[in-house]
Parts: structure tokens; sequence; C-alpha cells
């Protein structure tokens, strides 16, 4: 069985808009819009999407924070909004803006704290625990009240104390938001790590695509709050063209660029000293092979496809596919 799995997930807000000077007209935004994912147990899925279009509102469903306005949802086999005390035991949240730590407590308090509440057997918690300060590299600060502690640190002690109960399931809203490269790197080094283990489910949202591809091997991509990829990052590489560029530097313009089986070329730059190829079936070998021959010719190098930029263009195309679908009038519906 899936650990997650939801079915034409759906969430509607009631909102109240300004209709003139004084008039309030309330409106339905549709923030999820019929989601069907099933994640399977040690799976790591990237969840991601431009601002508004679901992602935070599809976690708080699957934590139990909100309530589906329809469809289903199971998270471990329980629903989240009705079982929330049994899926609190089986599931971890590190929500990058909001803090589960105490914030007068040093972190090690925290720690003991989380322990009673989880009623985590002494044994496991110290096992947990000692893992988690070697990884994350906690000592330096563990007897530092939370409040003291700099963004990189608590997220360090955030990520921990969603971890001390040895969650099956770990929903992270932004983990790396405004943290400088160096704890980025930590976070994400730890991530991966957790994931190398098949034990932990990951599910995790964030605008730094960086994180997505160092950690997850699936990518769930949604727009106005419907799935518009589900898959490899190659795969979405594959679906919106992208392709290797091989980029030759001349010391010179030639007059006429050199045609290349199974190479396009793609750009222009520099005043003709530098064309830009896209490879369509050749192998780079065969098109540095092809360059060669132009007398000019100084540095060759092969540019990756770039994730930043796939999804850039897939979220311009879902823009200019539907505009603004998911928001309707309703007569008399209240706030919620
Ligand atoms: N409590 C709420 N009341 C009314 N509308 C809401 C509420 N929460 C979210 N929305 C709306 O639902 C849509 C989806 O919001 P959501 O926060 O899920 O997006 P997101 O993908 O997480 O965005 P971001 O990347 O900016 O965090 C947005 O249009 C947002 O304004």
């Amino acid at each position: 069985m899936s650990v997650i799995e939801t079915k034409a997930l759906r969430k509607e807000f009631t909102v109240r808009v300004r209709a003139g000077r004084l008039r309030r007209e309330k409106r339905l935004v549709t923030a999820v819009d019929g989601i069907d994912l099933r994640i399977e147990r040690g799976e790591l899925l990237g969840y991601i999407g431009p601002n508004g279009a679901g992602k935070s509102t599809t976690l708080k469903m699957l934590t139990g924070v909100l309530t589906p306005s329809a469809g289903e949802v199971r998270v471990c086999g329980l629903r989240p909004v009705a079982q929330r005390t049994r899926l609190a035991l089986r599931v971890g949240v590190v929500f990058g803006q909001r803090s589960q730590l105490w914030w007068d407590l040093p972190l090690r308090d925290s720690f003991d704290l989380l322990r009673h509440i989880y009623r985590v057997p002494p044994g496991a918690h110290a096992a947990r625990l000692r893992r988690c300060r070697q990884l994350l590299d906690l000592d330096a600060f563990l007897d530092v009240p939370v409040r003291q502690l700099s963004l990189g640190q608590r997220m360090r002690g955030e990520l921990a104390a969603a971890l001390l109960h040895g969650p099956e399931v770990l929903f992270l809203d932004e983990p790396t938001i405004g943290l400088d490269v160096v704890s980025r790197q930590a976070v994400r080094g730890f991530l991966a790590e957790l994931g190398r283990t098949g034990d932990t489910t990951l599910v995790l949202t964030t605008h730094d695509l960086a994180d997505i591809e160092r950690l997850c091997r699936r990518l769930v991509v949604i727009d106005h709050g419907r799935v518009v990829h589900d898959g490899s990052i190659s795969a979405l590489h594959e679906r919106y063209g992208s392709r290797r560029l091989v980029v030759a530097d001349l010391d010179a313009p030639v007059p006429e660029p050199p045609v290349l089986s199974g190479a396009s070329l793609h750009r222009v730059e520099n005043d003709g000293h530098r064309l830009v190829f896209a490879l369509e079936s050749a192998r780079v070998a065969e098109v540095v092979a092809g360059l060669a021959g132009l007398g000019a010719l100084r540095d060759v190098s092969v540019v990756e496809p770039d994730i930043e930029d796939v999804v850039a263009r897939l979220y311009r195309r879902e823009r200019q596919g539907c505009s603004i679908t998911s928001t309707a009038k309703v007569p008399g519906a209240s706030a919620s």
C-alpha cells in the first residue's frame, strides 16, 4: 500500500475581496483542484510550483491541518484530520517559516520535552539524537536557547526535532529558505543521507531547485492546484525538449557557421566569437570532431540542461495556457 494516497483532493477557500468603495464580495479560490497522488515508502518526492500554486495547502491537508473540501487523502493509512493525533506519531513536519521548538529553552531541553510528548523510549531517543547531533553538527549550540540561534542553526534543530520520534514520513516546506550556502549544504546532505537509508519517505516543497536536483528522484509540479508533471527530472527535460549544449569559442568569427549532423545551431553570441549548438541525436565527440575543422576554434565546453530553465519554461507555458480559472464568485458563502 502507498504511504501517501490522495484521490481528487480539493481545497477551496472563500475570501472577501473589495468590489467598490464600501462593498465586499465573496469569492471562491480553488487552491487545490483535484490532485491524485500515490507516494510509496522510501520515496523522495519534490513537490514544486510557482507562488500560489497550492503546495502549502496540499501539505496542510496531508498533515491534518486543513480539512479537504472534497476528495480523499490517506497518510500511513490514516485520515489526517480525523486521526491527527495518531498521525502525528508517524509523521514529522518541518515548515521553514514556523518553529516547533520552545523559544526560551535550549535545544537540548526542547528535544527532551519532545521525547516525553511522543513517549519515545529513552534508548531509541538517545540513538536518534546521537545520529542527528553527528550529521547536523548540533553540539556547538545544543545548550543555547532557541531564540538566540541563527536561522541555519535553528533549522538544523528543527530537522532533528521532527525526526526524534522516528517518523515514517517527513514533510518539509521550504527547509532551506534563507539559509547561507554552508547551512543549506548541511541540510541537503542530511536529507540525502536520510533518503539513502530508504526508511523515511520525504515530501519536499521548495523554490530552490538545487534542493530538488540534489535530493529527489521524483518531481511533481503543480500549477493552479493541478498536477502538470509527475515523473523524474530527466522525463521533465525530455518532455520540454531540454538539450545539452556544446559551446564553441572562436578566436575570430567565421563567415558561415558549420552545419553539423545531429546538432543544430542554437545561438550565436559575442559578435560571432561564440557558437552554441544544441545536441539532437549526435554525441558530444561527433560535434567536437565536426568543429575541429574550424581553424579559429579556441575552446569547446558542454553545458548540461538546466533545471531552472526547464521549470521556468513549464511555469510560463502553464501561465499562458490557463489564466484565472481557479476563482469564482459565490453568492452568500461563509468565510472558512
Ligand atoms: N487560508 C487561506 N485563505 C484564503 N486563501 C488561501 C488561504 N491559504 C491559501 N490560500 C490561497 O490558495 C492558493 C494556494 O496557496 P498556497 O499557499 O497553497 O500556495 P503555495 O504553492 O504554497 O505558494 P507559495 O510558493 O507562495 O508558498 C493561493 O491563491 C492562496 O492565496
